[in-house]
């Protein structure tokens, strides 16, 4: 039964099976990873974008809080070959339009062939194509989302773990994961997690022995605070990113970032460290990358597939930043010594 549409940049629309009403815009990506659907829907990083599972099964061990990285749904709308009741009822009770019985295969190839691209979609009783084409039509380029940060970050300071034995940690929250903040938490750090506009003097207030920028949604351009602690602070505090933070980090210090084709989503994302040829599997979730590190940065780490930066390093000013997500969550759990690393860089 048709009673939802999927419209894509050329005004193709594709039909499909509403399994959440509503409609919704955004940049249509996909994701490769087999499980952790309830962590991919929750990752601030998809905010104003339609998640496309190119797994064709999604739901089969159900909904459960725990797994959540935030507390709601990010991507605009999701898009499945199948999903269990279990999921599009999530949705549904999130408001976020979901569609299923659709080729996934035939979005994918379409996004690799022609890129990354706007979407619209029209799902339930009373939606039409032209609906789904109206949404694509006002669908905004991700660039253009310039104070994307305000839909993701915390309002005021958050402190977790403030008794801490560990280092003191000032994570500017540019769309965090959850993760983040425990994988620093369960190593003892006390971590303030300040909104993605924090100034100079809202950070220093809480002396930290580490900057930390976290993941977000967009483009990394569109966070020049962050940018501007990282110039404030380099060299006297050490700093680490995570996906957008290494985008930031790179901007703020000399270098550039630029946009995918259609970029790297999935858990199977091989990485090789260039000083230990050791390669490692990461979970990973991004459409812009560092074009050039500048020349603060080292590359230390790239993509297997593209030779991409996936790793920047500076040792004497104390810098460690990962293109890919070493908190995991969905995903293998090989990179996250990255965590142990930081917090020994922030202690010398
Ligand atoms: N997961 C992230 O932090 C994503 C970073 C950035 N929004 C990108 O798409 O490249």
């Amino acid at each position: 039964m048709t009673d939802a549409y999927v419209a894509l940049e050329g005004d193709r629309v594709i039909e499909a099976r509403a399994r959440a009403p509503g409609t919704a815009r955004g940049e249509v990506v996909f994701t490769t990873a087999y499980t952790g659907y309830e962590e991919s829907l929750t990752d601030p990083s998809y905010e104003e974008q339609v998640l496309t599972f190119s797994y064709p099964l999604i739901g089969n061990y159900g909904v459960r809080e725990e797994r959540f990285e935030s507390d709601r749904v990010h991507p605009r709308a999701a898009v499945a070959r199948e999903m269990t009741d279990d999921v599009a009822e999530w949705l549904e009770s999130e408001n976020v339009p979901a569609v299923d019985h659709l080729d996934t295969r035939d979005i994918v190839t379409e996004i690799r062939d022609e890129g990354a691209m706007k979407c619209g979609i029209a799902a339930g009783p009373d939606a039409t194509e032209q609906d789904a084409l109206d949404e694509l039509h006002q669908c905004k380029h991700m660039s253009d989302h310039t104070d994307i940060g305000a839909q993701v970050s915390v309002d005021s300071v958050e402190t977790y773990n403030e008794d801490g034995d560990g280092e003191t940690v000032a994570l500017v929250d540019c769309g965090a994961k959850g993760s983040i903040i425990e994988s620093l938490v369960e190593r003892d750090a006390a971590v303030h997690v300040f909104p993605y506009d924090a100034s100079e003097d809202d950070v220093a207030a809480v002396s930290p022995d580490l900057l930390f920028i976290s993941n977000g949604p967009g483009d990394p351009e569109n966070f020049e605070q962050a940018g501007e602690l990282v110039e404030t602070y380099v060299g006297d505090v050490p700093l680490a990113g995570i996906c957008l933070g290494q985008q930031v980090v790179a901007n703020a210090l000399g270098g550039e970032t630029e946009k995918m084709e259609f970029g790297h989503r999935g858990v199977n994302q091989p990485v090789r460290d260039l000083r230990t040829n050791q390669v490692v599997m990461t979970t990973q979730n991004h459409g812009y990358t560092v074009a050039e590190p500048g020349d603060k940065l080292d590359v230390t780490q790239v993509n297997v597939n593209d030779d991409t930066p996936e790793g920047l390093e500076n040792d004497d000013l104390n810098i460690i930043t990962r293109q890919y997500h070493p908190e995991a969550n969905p995903g293998p759990h090989d990179s996250l010594g990255f965590f142990d690393d930081v917090l020994a860089m922030a202690e010398d």
